[in-house]
């Protein structure tokens, strides 16, 4: 291949750059330990650096580099006339002159995934690498584009191919080799710009978020370093499954929970009916929570006498009133109210003191605000309150509840509310799930919670309004990235539409953009699983494959456990990690494996959202439909689920409706 001699000298000054720097970061780590000040900035100094060289010791491992841009010697060009950049995960620099390889989030590096024919911006040829797929890590050549001379590969490039189409073997991988230009618009987007991807299943909204978690920590690191980033995922699996693109991105101060552990005040020990939940979530919930709050709020019945020195301060009943009412009228959270009545009430008395000549300082203040009389006030007319003590009466005290409920509740619903047998004390109550956001909701109309400069959020459609409300209040000051699919909706309050649910998100007027190339599912399985979109009745787009390779099966057996048996034994002569996924009943009712390396995964389609496998082997989707009320939602989840192959395997008997899976495709 011609010009690959000069790729091979180049790859070679970039291994020797490597070794330098990682020589130079090991050096600093022993100097560092010598000359730190403090124990603190030392320890400091040296955890920093020793990750560093970590990272870098691992480098090789990867592909130092996946594109170049070669630029033209015109006007158009810029800054960049005549140059050429290699563009990698990292930057690497050598001892002296420019760095050798540039980070693909410093900004030139944008038009290796956006320049085109139609708009090259002084772009000549782009090149894309490829290498082995497994360590030792080799050039195996290059592909160019010559936009000068009107060529452009788009998704037909063979590398960009060869990478969607390699098995998958462990977690996600990053894309940064293969982002897209509309990824990378939605990747680049500014930090104060909150987005909300719409994506049909595999079109890369997963891997377009935790880009641009890391491309927003690349560009405003010091910011975000301070207010920190978040990324919230429906379930462990998913986490666990996601959780490595970060880090070999080199981001690892990104915090990666689901909304349960991020709102864990307590453990989760109770249940609910549907009927609870239901009401639980519904944000509605939230009107009763500051009319419980409100409610706690009383008139002051009389006066505050402080004896202080030689003087009696008195504050008169009528005073505190007025005081109290101007308070409530500026509606701040319910903590921070009691504080502002606090300081007003102090305020009257210092004036009171400073009209006898006297000039009270900070400490007087201080102790004053303290003080038994004024604290007596305070918890009689605004009483202090724990969330779950709140919680508790309105659950437990059909009275209570009537009276912060009644007009936004009906009594139905009221009815569902009331605990069956009221714990003796919050202190024992057994909290669900929903009770943990309420919780929430309450801790949040207290006082604010600190908040992150940006978070992401995947499956949003899957959030109740309660939930998302929870999240608009951590990023008040910050913004968000809403991933999402209307037609992968399974939970019982899955949004039908994206305007309410940004409404609740706190980001009415985020842009709602559609992603429709699909990168994992193959085309014969992606258009087989469509046909299940007019019956979910939800206006999304359909998604379009760029895959032409892949394999479907439909199979009517009489043996499901042989049936599931056999095609995980075919499966298991190709390379790549095997699902089977059905419900949960009848997973524990299959026949044992032989899967002594541990590729196959026996998966519950409730756990299925978000995660992929070569090969998928859908046991019996009549059943996954009627588990649920939105069985066929789940069911176009589990369908999306496959990278190479999918066998779906029914009975055909009357019980298990095969028109919910149409005859397969010709293909
Ligand atoms: N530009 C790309 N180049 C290569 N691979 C890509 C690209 N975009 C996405 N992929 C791959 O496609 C697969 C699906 O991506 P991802 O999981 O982000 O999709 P999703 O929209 O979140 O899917 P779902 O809604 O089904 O969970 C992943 O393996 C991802 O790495």
């Amino acid at each position: 291949m011609a010009g690959l001699e000069d790729e091979l000298e180049f790859l070679d000054r970039v291994h020797a750059a490597q070794a330098w720097m990682l020589d130079h970061a090991r050096m600093r780590v022993t100097t560092g330990e010598q000359v730190a000040g403090d124990r603190y900035t030392a320890e400091t100094l040296g955890r920093m650096l020793k990750s560093y060289v970590k990272e870098l010791a691992e480098e090789p491992d990867g592909a130092p580099y996946f594109g170049r841009l070669g630029f033209e010697d015109t006007p158009a060009a810029g800054d960049h006339r005549n140059q050429r950049y290699h563009i990698g995960r990292r930057r690497i620099a050598g001892e002296h002159g420019p760095p050798l390889v540039i980070d693909w989030r410093a900004p030139v590096s944008s038009l290796f995934y956006q320049a085109g024919v139609g708009d090259r911006r002084g772009v000549s040829v782009r090149r894309r690498y490829g290498w082995t797929s497994r360590p030792p890590i080799r050039l195996t050549g290059f592909e160019d584009e010559r936009l000068d001379h009107g060529e452009e590969l788009g998704t037909t490039s063979r590398l960009l191919a060869e990478e969607i189409e390699r098995p998958r073997v462990g977690p996600m991988r990053d894309i940064v080799a293969t982002i897209q230009p509309e990824q990378d618009e939605l990747v680049r987007a500014d930090l104060d710009q909150s987005l909300c991807v719409q994506g049909g299943p595999g079109t890369g909204k997963t891997a377009v978020g935790l880009h641009r978690a890391a491309y927003l920590l690349y560009a405003h690191r010091r910011q975000l370093k301070r207010t920190g980033v978040l990324v919230v995922g429906p379930n462990p699996a998913f986490l666990d499954y996601i959780s490595a693109v970060l880090p070999a991105l080199g981001e690892v101060d990104v915090r990666q929970c689901t909304l349960e552990d991020l709102l864990a005040s307590t453990p989760v020990r109770g249940t609910d009916t549907d009927e609870a939940a239901l009401v639980k979530h519904d944000a509605r919930m939230a009107e009763v929570v500051r009319r419980a709050l409100a409610g706690l709020i009383g008139q002051p019945a009389e006066g505050i006498v402080l004896p202080d020195g030689s003087y009696r301060l008195r504050v008169a009943v009528s005073a505190l009133a007025r005081e109290l009412a101007l308070v409530r009228s500026e509606d701040l959270p319910y903590g921070v109210g009691r504080e502002r009545f606090r300081t007003r009430i102090v305020a009257l008395l210092q004036r009171q003191l400073e009209y006898h000549g006297e000039s009270p300082n900070r400490k007087w203040l201080d102790r004053t605000g303290r003080s038994r009389p004024v604290t007596g006030v305070l918890d009689r007319c605004w009483p202090r309150v724990r969330p779950e003590e709140l919680l508790a009466t309105l659950l437990g005290d059909a009275s209570a509840l009537k009276a912060a409920a009644d007009g936004i509740l009906t009594g139905t619903e009221q009815a569902a509310l009331l605990w069956a047998r009221p714990p003796r004390s919050f202190k024992s109550a057994k909290w669900s799930a929903a009770d943990l956001v309420l919780l929430d909701e309450i801790a949040g109309a207290i006082q604010h919670p600190e908040g992150f400069g940006h978070i992401v959020v995947d499956e949003a459609q899957d959030l109740s309004p309660m939930q998302c409300r929870a999240l608009a209040r951590r990023s008040r000051h910050g913004s968000l990235t809403v991933l999402g699919d209307l037609a992968q909706g399974t939970s019982a309050w899955a949004a039908a539409e994206w305007g309410a649910q940004l409404t609740h998100l706190g980001k009415p007027d985020a842009p709602v953009t559609a992603l429709t190339l699909g990168f994992r599912v193959p085309a014969v399985v992606l258009s087989y699983a469509n046909r299940l979109l007019p019956r979910l009745k939800v206006a999304v787009p359909a998604a379009r494959s760029v895959r032409a390779d892949g394999e479907l099966n439909v199979r009517a057996v009489p043996d499901l456990g042989v049936a599931v048996l056999g095609h995980v034994r075919a499966a298991l002569d190709q390379e790549g990690s095997i699902a089977v996924i059905a419900t949960a009943g009848r997973i524990a009712a299959l026949p044992g494996i032989d899967d002594p390396d541990g590729r196959v995964t026996l998966l519950p389609a409730t756990l299925a959202k978000g995660l992929e496998f070569d090969h998928v082997v859908v046991v019996e989707p009549a059943e996954i439909v009627a588990a649920e009320p939105r069985g066929l939602h789940r069911l176009y989840v589990v369908l999306t689920r496959a990278v190479s192959r999918l066998d779906v395997l029914h009975t055909g008997d009357s019980a298990s409706d095969v028109r919910i899976v149409p005859e397969p495709p010709l293909s």
